[in-house]
């Protein structure tokens, strides 16, 4: 039989986006729900391993594909050791650090792991793209305030390193001759300043910067420390309350900015406060990652899911539009970026990288 797709996988915290590619055709697409209920039975989320791989091969049998058919799988990577951004084959100490969480929990490290693991039945390759541990910052940008405590860098980088080609193709340039500002909003916010192409700081959207439709961001220390020794809270329910439970949800009951521009409409002051609340603190870190730049911007790109919303990239672009031109790239093509990584290493175009020896600290 002819091996002629990939299969992209691309876990996130509630489902499974699954994708096969015949080179650059997206030819099947699916957002593979999971049983909420059926994830709680779980501690970690790379215990989660089993039971999304085997609903993954079902769906690919179901749908008429073999393992057999595929030449290369890949998935979206995670909170890997700080890496360079590429291509990287999966590799032996890349699966021990995606099943430790060396850097913290995420669903993203499920997708290194479930990709080797169906690429071994079959003796393929198996590889991740730009993971969120890309790091490419500035030294300066490490430093927290604190010496116990590092500045990290973890951030949506597949999307915004996809969204950067995109603007620079748009633009006539390369990306290496821009200065962008690029903010994912998506259900965490990414807000990143891209200083020739390299993303130099970036508020890692699980601890700190604007609050998003279900993360509280940066939030007053004082108050924090003293919530977390109240007695009142475990460390698995502070975490959650940060991410998870934290933003539009613990204000609205919602993390869906959809619902959230309906209760405007109808009225609703409080949804309007705190929606405009979010809108604020974006564009305020847009000032910030401005800065970085030393005001020489190119461009200000709103991507992610909520860039879909007017409402929300109206108010943003009145706030920073003094600074650079506001272009919008709504939504996100993960899964597209994924098999341009893998089709880049497949033709030569690029070498993939080997895990082990690109680790920066
Ligand atoms: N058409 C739309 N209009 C307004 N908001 C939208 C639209 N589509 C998605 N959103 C909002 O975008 C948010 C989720 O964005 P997205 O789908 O990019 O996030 P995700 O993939 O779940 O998480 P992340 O981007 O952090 O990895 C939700 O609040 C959702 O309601
Ligand atoms: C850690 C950056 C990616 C995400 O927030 O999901």
């Amino acid at each position: 039989m002819n091996r002629e797709y990939v299969l992209v996988i691309n876990p996130g915290s509630t489902s499974t986006k699954v994708a096969i590619f015949k080179n650059s055709e997206n030819v099947l697409q699916k957002n593979l729900s999971h049983d909420l209920k059926e994830l709680e039975n779980y501690k970690k989320i790379t215990d989660q391993f089993n039971y999304r791989k085997e609903i993954i091969l079902n769906w690919l049998k179901n749908e008429g594909y073999e393992t057999s058919q595929l030449k290369a799988v890949v998935g979206r990577g995670g909170m890997l050791r700080p890496i360079p951004s590429g291509t990287y084959k999966v590799t032996d100490d890349m699966i021990k650090d995606l099943n430790i969480g060396i850097q913290g929990e995420h669903a993203s490290n499920l997708g290194g792991i479930i990709a080797r693991s169906i690429a071994d039945i079959e003796r393929i390759q198996s590889y991740i793209v730009d993971p969120v541990a890309v790091d490419e910052f500035e030294d300066v940008a490490r430093i927290s305030g604190i010496p116990d405590i590092k500045r990290r860098s973890l951030l949506h980088a597949l999307n915004i390193k996809a969204v950067t080609h995109n603007v620079a193709k748009d633009m006539n340039k390369k990306i290496d001759d821009l200065n962008l500002i690029v903010a994912h909003l998506g259900g965490g916010i990414s807000v990143v300043p891209l200083k020739k192409g390299k993303m130099v700081d970036a508020n890692n959207a699980n601890e700190m910067g604007p609050f998003s439709p279900e993360r509280t961001g940066g939030l007053p220390v004082g108050d924090m420390a003293k919530m977390c020794f109240s007695g009142n809270y475990t460390y698995s329910e502070i975490k959650k309350k940060i991410r998870g439970k934290g933003g539009l949800v613990a204000y609205l009951g919602t993390n869906d900015t959809r619902e959230v521009v309906k209760m405007i409409e109808k009225g609703n002051q409080r949804a309007k406060l705190v929606f405009e609340a979010m809108g604020y603190q974006i564009a305020k870190e847009i000032g910030g990652a401005g800065v970085v730049l030393a005001g020489d911007i190119d461009a200000i790109v709103l991507t992610g899911g909520m860039a879909h919303s007017k409402i929300l990239t109206d108010y943003i672009r009145d706030m920073v539009k003094f600074m650079a031109p506001v272009i919008l790239q709504p939504g996100e093509d993960e899964m597209r970026a994924l098999n341009e990584g893998v089709l880049r290493v497949l033709s030569g175009e690029e070498e993939a990288k080997i895990y082990e020896y690109e680790v920066l600290r």
